[in-house]
């Protein structure tokens, strides 16, 4: 057999972070060597021999933790939200500085909510109409969800890509918020309520029709598999991967 991969979680205690703490323990070919919380030192992933930290924390964690994961070559898993161009440029910075290292930015680790994106990004270019809404527990901080968000991009540029126009609103009275937040032209609304987990709805309206496309996280064990198979695969992969179906799909899937 060959030598376990050497994973630790950072966020152990969070309600993914520990649920992903079991999955790494349960896996035959890793070895979870560290599990680290708010208040444990980062120096641990390099005195536990960490190949791969699996980042499951908060926006404003994430960076200093991968800032630190890339500085000493350990690869990195990341489910944490709050991406943007300027955080994604920074960790493009690091990584040039570390060649050989490999993070992997999943803004969902459940196969269903990476189908959901794949199945809308093939719909969007036959309907005139189309707005995303996202459900989740009230423990989250961040809205529109990292999901959401790039779904509303993948939507948005197969649309370009299809020489769709601009969707047409013609709201002019009425409150602030009330039509979502506006994602490169796609409506996206955030739900929080007590219950939920984590849902996606996409809505798709043409002439006489609608399509929807719905996601549910009923368990945080759906991000387990996606999960794993990042651990396993950013080894091999250096620079940064944007989205597991990168390593779910073969090209032109
Ligand atoms: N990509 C995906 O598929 C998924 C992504 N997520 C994302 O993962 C992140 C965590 O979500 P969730 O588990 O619900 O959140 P939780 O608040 O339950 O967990 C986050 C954990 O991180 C800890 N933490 C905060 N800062 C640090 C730090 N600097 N170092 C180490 N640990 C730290 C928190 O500690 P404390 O308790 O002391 O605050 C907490 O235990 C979110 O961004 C969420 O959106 C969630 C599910 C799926
Ligand atoms: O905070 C969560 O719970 C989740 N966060 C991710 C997101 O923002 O998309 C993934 C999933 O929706 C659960």
């Amino acid at each position: 057999m060959s030598t376990p991969l050497r994973v630790a979680v950072i966020g152990a205690k969070g309600r993914i972070g520990s649920e992903a703490v079991r999955a790494v323990e349960a896996a035959e070919d890793m070895e979870l060597v560290a599990a680290l919380g708010r208040d444990d030192k980062l120096e641990t992933l390099v005195e536990s021999g960490a190949q791969v930290a699996v980042e499951l924390t908060h926006p404003d964690a994430v960076m200093r933790n991968l800032e630190y994961c890339t500085a000493q070559g350990i690869h990195a898993v990341v489910g944490t939200t709050g991406w943007n161009e300027e955080r994604l440029a920074q960790l493009g910075e690091w990584l040039k500085a570390s060649p050989g290292t490999g993070v992997l930015i999943a803004p969902n680790f459940s196969i269903g909510a990476i189908l959901t994106m794949r199945f809308a990004q093939q719909a969007a270019r036959f309907f005139e109409s189309v707005e995303v809404v996202e459900l989740h527990h009230t423990k989250k901080a961040d809205a529109p969800s990292g999901t959401a968000t790039r779904t509303a991009q993948l939507i948005a540029a197969a649309r370009a890509e299809a020489g769709l126009p601009p969707q047409d609103d013609p709201t002019t009275h009425g409150l602030p918020g009330a039509r979502g937040a506006d994602v490169d032209g796609v409506p996206v609304h955030a739900i929080r309520l007590r219950g939920l987990l984590a849902h996606q709805e996409v809505l798709f309206g043409g002439v006489g029709e609608t399509l929807t496309i719905r996601h549910d996280s009923l368990h945080h064990s759906s991000f387990m598999p996606g999960i794993l198979l990042g651990a396993r695969r950013v080894v091999d992969v250096p620079g940064l991967t944007f989205g597991l179906e990168n390593f779910l799909f073969t090209e032109g899937e």
